[in-house]
């Protein structure tokens, strides 16, 4: 029996992130080929024309399983029953500028949008920021929407995770497909940490750690991790606007394998609500290494094999985080922490 249409509210969706994500969703990307949807686009009325533009091409691309498009500057309008919110409108970052800089004007975006999602959206609306601050813009959104379950509101760091393995394919030449659990720690930001500490590649011998291959820790213990760290600002130097399909791409995978799953031994990362896992303080949303089934997300613990159990039984806990992991997971949390103040500075 065909299922019933999932309702997938894209906010900023007449940017460019949303340009490029409508049709992906549209296409089955994000939710699977059997998986039909009505899309709720949201955008500010100055852009409402531009809206309407989306609405007409995605009506002239008759995509088979789009089931109708509510294209609105409601958020009400906008919220009513969806099952998945990708939050992508905001004001973006530009050349030169730091996340903080763009802090107080989405906080006040977010707390209203939050209230919106909290009263009209489909009971278990699984939520995913993807508009920068990501990270704090999504505990901002937690905070102003109390009934959503906090395990319901994540960010996106899935970006930073792909490009990880894009990088790691092209210096070892091999299928990006062939690269697997990288892990990206803590903010969507330049403090962010690309560990391939337990990262492996597929190869005709059998799965192999990627610091094996690479064979030059100083590369992965230096430029690999400025290059993802400052991938987004190379980017916009280069195109003069923001990252968009890798963007959009990475929307799709996030919330893909939230809903259908994580392979059998492989994970993901994603900006999550903190329980103080790994030492990060609880009440962050921090990126994690994670694993999903049944459409819950839980955070990797510990690696199944005899020599990283015990060795992890004398770090932290979970998979083993040496001297130089732990201190860019503590950075990257210091620099959450600082932005949850700074965000609610600016509630006040
Ligand atoms: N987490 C991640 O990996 C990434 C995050 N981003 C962030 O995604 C966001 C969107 O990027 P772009 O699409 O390139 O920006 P954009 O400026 O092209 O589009 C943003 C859209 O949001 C709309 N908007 C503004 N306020 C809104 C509101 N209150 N409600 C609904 N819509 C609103 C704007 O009118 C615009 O159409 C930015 O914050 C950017 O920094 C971008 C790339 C990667
Ligand atoms: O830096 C930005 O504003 C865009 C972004 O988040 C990214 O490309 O990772």
């Amino acid at each position: 029996m065909a299922k019933e249409p999932a309702r997938v509210l894209v906010t900023g969706a007449a940017g460019q992130i949303g340009y490029a994500l409508v049709p992906m969703i549209a296409r089955g990307v994000m939710l699977g080929p059997d998986q039909p949807v009505i899309l709720h686009m949201l955008d500010i009325p100055p852009a409402a024309e531009a809206l309407n533009g989306v609405k007409m091409e995605l009506v002239d691309a008759a995509f088979p399983l789009l089931k109708g498009v509510v294209a609105t500057t409601d958020v009400v309008e906008a919220c009513t029953g969806v099952n998945i919110a990708v939050m992508v409108g905001g004001f973006p970052r530009k050349e030169g500028m730091e996340r903080k800089d763009v802090m107080s004007k989405n906080v006040s975006i977010y707390k209203s949008q939050a209230s919106a999602l909290e009263k009209h959206a489909a009971a278990n609306c699984k939520v995913l920021v993807v508009a920068n601050p990501a990270n704090t813009n999504a505990l901002i959104l937690k905070e102003f929407a109390p009934s959503i379950p906090e395990k319901n509101i994540t960010c996106l760091t899935r970006l930073d995770h792909n490009r990880a393995l894009g990088q790691i394919s092209e210096r070892l030449n091999v299928q990006v497909s062939d690269v697997k659990n990288v892990i990206i720690w803590g903010n969507h930001s330049s403090t962010q940490y690309p560990d391939v500490n337990h990262a492996t590649v597929k190869t005709p011998a059998g799965e192999k750690p990627v610091r094996e291959l690479v064979k030059d820790d100083a590369w992965l213990n230096a430029e690999f991790i400025t290059t993802v760290q400052q991938r987004g600002a190379a980017i916009i130097k280069a195109r003069k606007l923001s990252s968009a399909l890798s963007a959009a791409s990475s929307a799709c995978d996030h919330i893909h394998d939230w809903v259908l799953g994580t392979p059998e031994g492989t994970w993901v990362s994603m900006g999550v609500y903190s329980d103080g896992s790994y030492n990060v303080p609880a009440g962050l949303i921090y990126s994690f290494p994670v694993t999903c089934q049944n459409g819950e997300w839980k955070i990797v613990q510990a690696f199944m094999d005899d020599y990283n159990c015990f060795m992890a039984s004398f770090c932290d806990s979970g998979l083993s985080i040496d001297e130089f992991s732990r201190k860019k997971l503590d950075l990257t949390a210091d620099e959450l922490s600082e932005e949850k103040a700074l965000a609610y500075s600016c509630l006040t």
